[in-house]
Parts: structure tokens; C-alpha cells; sequence
């Protein structure tokens, strides 16, 4: 894979060292090539369902299907997507948490392929850098759009920001509901799961655990 973002390469060689990448295979596949081949096979999927696929409504279904997986719901496992960081150097000395709350977080199950439901907070206290706050939201989104579980996506993003950062003192919080929870299987309409990644001082000091817990509505 040739990523050409510096930021990326930090952020992939740092969840592969703590064993925190999403479990995948290089195919030597293009995007093009991807799309052209899911759209192939979940036409038989569909087929195999017995719909009509000749019918207006259902006969862009493979298409669309293909393209939202590489372009849209699943392009957080290319790092070609990987967001521009800005990182500035902390001139201004901030040794207080920076907390950035009720991010908006879309992802999809992997065991399932539903969405995942939820809001993610993140917070870090910075040492000689300071990130675009805007950035904080890019990277959520980046390990969101991949086939998840709620655990290892709160991780990676822990895992992303302290390697961009260069301090162990960040802290992720996830709240979320699973459609394969709530619109099938066990069918629960009101239960929803919070996972917590705590690294550094947000992990051995309970009064700056206790700070960024607050925080979480
Ligand atoms: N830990 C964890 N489990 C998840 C997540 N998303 C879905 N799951 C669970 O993955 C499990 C898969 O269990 P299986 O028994 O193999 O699948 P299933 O027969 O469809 O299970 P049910 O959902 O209970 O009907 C289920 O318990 C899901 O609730 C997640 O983000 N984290
Ligand atoms: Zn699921």
C-alpha cells in the first residue's frame, strides 16, 4: 500500500505495533476493482434472494451498494482517506484537558454489517502539540467508517491521537446503540453500550479519570 500522508503512516504503524489494526488482507485490488466485483456478487446475492433485478427500483441496488461500502461506509480501511492532521507546536503551554464532546459517530458492525448508532467524547491533555479541533472529528469518523466492533474502534482512536500527540494522557469514551441488537436478534429497543480507552494520567489518576468521566453526558 503506498499512503503518502505522513500522519497516517505514524497512525498504522502504531496500532499494528499495539495490535489495535482492524484484522485485513492486501488483494492487490483497486477501488475500481473492488466496486466492480461487490457489485457482481451482491447482485447475486440478490438474485439468490429472489429479487427482480431487472425492476427500475432494485436494478442500481448492486451499484450503489458497492460504491457506498468503498467510497462511504467502509473507506476508513484505505488510508488514502486517512484526514490532513494539523498539529501545531504547544507554544501556548495548555496543560489542561481538552475535551471535544458528543462527536457524531456512524459505524457498522462487523458481525452483522448494521450500523452502530452513537457519540464518541475525546479528550487529551497536550504536551508539545496541539491538534486542529476539527481533526479530533475526522479521526472518529476515519475508524468509524470501517466493519467494526465497539471496543477496538474505541481503541484505535485512543491508540491514532496519542500516536499524533505524542502523550499517553488521552481518553476516549464511546455511547452507542447496535441495530443488530436493537432490529433483529435479540430485539432490545432501549439498551446502549459504553466502551472507555484511558491511557496515561487519565488512567492512574482518579481525579483526572473523574474530570473526563463528568464530562460525558
Ligand atoms: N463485544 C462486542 N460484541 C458485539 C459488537 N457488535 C455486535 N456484537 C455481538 O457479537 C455477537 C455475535 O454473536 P453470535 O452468536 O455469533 O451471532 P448471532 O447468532 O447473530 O447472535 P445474536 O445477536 O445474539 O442473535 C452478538 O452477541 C452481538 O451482540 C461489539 O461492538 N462489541
Ligand atoms: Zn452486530
Amino acid at each position: 500500500m503506498s499512503v503518502t500522508n505522513q500522519a497516517a503512516l505514524v497512525v498504522r504503524d502504531a496500532l499494528i505495533s499495539r495490535g489495535l489494526e482492524t484484522p485485513v488482507v492486501e488483494n492487490g485490488l483497486s477501488n475500481s476493482d473492488k466496486k466492480q466485483k461487490i457489485e457482481q456478487h451482491f447482485g447475486e446475492i440478490m438474485q439468490l434472494m429472489g429479487l427482480d433485478l431487472s425492476d427500475d427500483s432494485l436494478a442500481e441496488t448492486p451499484r450503489r451498494i458497492a460504491k457506498m461500502y468503498i467510497d462511504e461506509i467502509f473507506s476508513g480501511l484505505d488510508y488514502d482517506n486517512f484526514p490532513k492532521i494539523t498539529v501545531i507546536e504547544n507554544k501556548m503551554k495548555v496543560d489542561e484537558m481538552v475535551q471535544v464532546s458528543d462527536i457524531s459517530l456512524t459505524s457498522t458492525c462487523e458481525h452483522h454489517f448494521v450500523t452502530i448508532d452513537g457519540r464518541a467524547t475525546v479528550a487529551y491533555i497536550p504536551k508539545t502539540k496541539v491538534i486542529g479541533l476539527s481533526k479530533i472529528n475526522r479521526i472518529v469518523r476515519f475508524f468509524a467508517r470501517r466493519p467494526q466492533v465497539q471496543e477496538r474502534l474505541t481503541q484505535q482512536i485512543l491508540c491514532a491521537l496519542q500516536a499524533l500527540l505524542e502523550t499517553d494522557n488521552v481518553a476516549v469514551s464511546i455511547d452507542a446503540v447496535h441495530y443488530c441488537v436493537k432490529a433483529r436478534g435479540v430485539q432490545d429497543e432501549s439498551s446502549h453500550t459504553r466502551t472507555t480507552s484511558l491511557g496515561g494520567n487519565f488512567k492512574s489518576k482518579p481525579e483526572t479519570r473523574q474530570e473526563f468521566l463528568q464530562g460525558i453526558r
